[in-house]
């Protein structure tokens, strides 16, 4: 596309010519090629500015800037641009360079403290029973009707606009119809979601995360309900309040799913089993009971998220019902490790005070004896909630092993101490800093009919401590121990 014709309808100002060839639009001077423009965005760490001159070696054909100052002095090779505001230039060229691909496309958008992957692969699940070809972006990575593609991309929760519009263009080039995506706070108020034209936007719950990022929960609640004005219609969780308020406050369609009244989406637990719940669900003048293969509450509420934006799309709710009883959760969620040692092993993803309590909560309800939790907080995140999630398991845990989880560049020892000040002045714990060691010696502290719940990376095979990421898998510890104590039992 040429320079010109991209930048025919966004307000900005250039030095030098537009007349030129633009093949690709790059934020990171190292992934620059011949033909790519550069935009040079302030970031965290630092500022795209200082590696224009990198760009340009690279074959940078212009660079693009939201910094008046530099654009007023410096002197470039290639053609220099002004934009108001390079973030959402970002978007809008990305999206344009490929035509606008997500206009092609029906676009739903997951936003919520806790759920988000969950409910994207369930969405998924559901459009694939159906038949229909679908699309799945987010923390787990991408999934084409329900396998693992394009493993290269780096591994947010909302794609940078770049890769998410060259992820829609091939969508539509290889006949998917649906993209489902979860869509972060960071995510939205970075504008990586403008430009996708999103058709149905879900809000599942608003409870604490990213605090350092926004400064404040207010500035957060807003992050969130910039989904609300970008989707056509939204689908809510009436049974949290910030999300309520967000759906009341929607001018345009929306719909409300949950456990009280006066909701479109109705549901109410009848039975929960050992790996199943029985649910009541109703939507208008249907009511159906349905067999959802997880346990809690809040999966049920995941589930008829699900459902609810399926028949937003008109797909009949009955059909929903039937397939409800053959889903299953994403890696790392709820999941429940098979052990000849009698023991309850679940790996969860949880690292939030909300999803903390709810998994902790449905744990406790079917443990037979002792519930053991391994876990610890993320370093260089928020500190506030670490209290809360030594309270949340303080309550329900009978022995906790304290250890490190992506401690970054924070002393995990302090993280824990945090940590500690939220549990009972009777608790049991223990602190074990390698991870490994910790589930180790939590497996050996289990005796059969225990429960032990390792808690916070769930699918992540990676551990950072300092800037050092090191390959690490609860999942991989767990089939260890498992593997060395059947070797000790057969050696007996
Ligand atoms: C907070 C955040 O959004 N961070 C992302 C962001 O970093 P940043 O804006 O701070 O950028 P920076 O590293 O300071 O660099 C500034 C600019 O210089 C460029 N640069 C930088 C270094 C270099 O050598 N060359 C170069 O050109 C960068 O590409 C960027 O354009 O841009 C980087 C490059 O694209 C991302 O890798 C990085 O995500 C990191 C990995 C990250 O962990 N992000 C998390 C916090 C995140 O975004 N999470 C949300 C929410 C998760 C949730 O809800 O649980 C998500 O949506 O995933
Ligand atoms: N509806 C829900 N309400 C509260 N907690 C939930 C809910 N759904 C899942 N959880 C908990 O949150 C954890 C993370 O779930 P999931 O990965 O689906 O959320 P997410 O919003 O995608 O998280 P992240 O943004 O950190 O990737 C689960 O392992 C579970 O403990």
């Amino acid at each position: 596309m040429q320079l010109a014709e991209l930048l025919n309808d966004w307000p900005c100002t250039v030095k030098g010519s537009v007349r030129c060839e633009v093949m690709r639009i790059e934020d990171h001077a190292s992934e620059v090629t011949a033909g790519s423009i550069f935009v040079a965005r302030k970031g965290k760490e630092s500022n795209g500015i200082t590696y224009i001159p990198q760009a340009i070696l690279n074959g940078a054909v212009a660079i693009v800037v939201d910094d008046e100052h530099y654009y007023n002095s410096a002197k470039l090779t290639v053609p220099l641009i002004w934009v108001p505001n390079t973030l959402s230039f970002l978007a809008y060229s990305s999206a344009k360079i490929h035509h606008f691909p997500a206009e092609a496309l029906t676009i739903i958008a997951v936003t919520g403290t806790n759920g988000k992957t969950t409910v994207t692969h369930l969405i998924g699940q559901l459009l694939q029973r159906l038949k229909q070809n679908v699309m799945v972006i987010g923390t787990n990575g991408v999934f084409v009707n329900g396998k693992r593609s394009f493993e290269h991309y780096q591994s947010l929760t909302t794609l940078q606009p770049k890769q998410l519009h060259a992820l829609f263009h091939e969508a539509v080039k290889t006949g998917i119809r649906y993209v489902v995506l979860e869509a972060s706070s960071i995510g939205l108020h970075k504008h990586r979601l403008d430009f996708s034209d999103i058709d149905i936007g879900v809000f599942l719950n608003v409870t604490e995360d990213h605090i350092e990022d926004h400064g404040s929960l207010e500035n957060y609640k807003l992050a969130k309900q910039i989904l609300a004005t970008m989707a056509k219609q939204i689908i809510v969780n009436s049974d949290d309040v910030i999300c309520r308020s967000i759906g009341f406050s929607k001018k345009g369609k929306r719909s409300f799913f949950g456990k009280g009244q006066h909701v479109d989406y109705f549901y109410q637990v009848l039975f929960e089993g050992t790996s199943y719940t029985t649910c009541l669900v109703q939507y208008k003048d249907e009511k159906h009971v349905v067999h959802i293969p997880f346990v809690g509450d809040y999966q049920c509420a995941n589930v008829l998220a699900a459902m609810s934006v399926l028949t937003q799309l008109e797909y009949p709710l009955e059909q929903l019902c039937h397939f409800s009883e053959e889903l299953t959760l994403p890696e790392g969620r709820f999941e429940r490790i098979k052990n000849d040692n009698g023991l309850d092993i679940i790996i969860d993803y949880a690292h939030t005070p909300d999803a903390m309590k709810q998994l902790l909560l449905a744990v406790k309800r079917q443990a037979k004896q002792r519930v053991i939790v391994v876990f610890s907080c993320g370093g260089n995140r928020d500190q506030a909630k670490r209290p809360k999630m030594g309270m949340i398991a303080s309550i329900y845990a009978d022995v906790i092993m304290l250890t490190t989880d992506n401690a970054r560049d924070e002393d995990p020892t302090t993280i824990n101490e945090q940590i500690q000040q939220g549990f009972s002045s009777t608790q049991v714990f223990h602190e074990i800093l390698d991870r490994k060691q910790a589930i180790f010696a939590a497996l050996n502290e289990a005796k059969v009919g225990d429960t032990v719940v390792i808690l916070g990376k769930g699918h992540e095979k990676t551990q950072q401590i300092g800037k050092i990421q090191s390959e690490f898998s609860d999942h991989l510890c767990v089939s260890q121990f498992l593997h060395d104590a059947q070797k000790a039992r057969n050696d007996n």
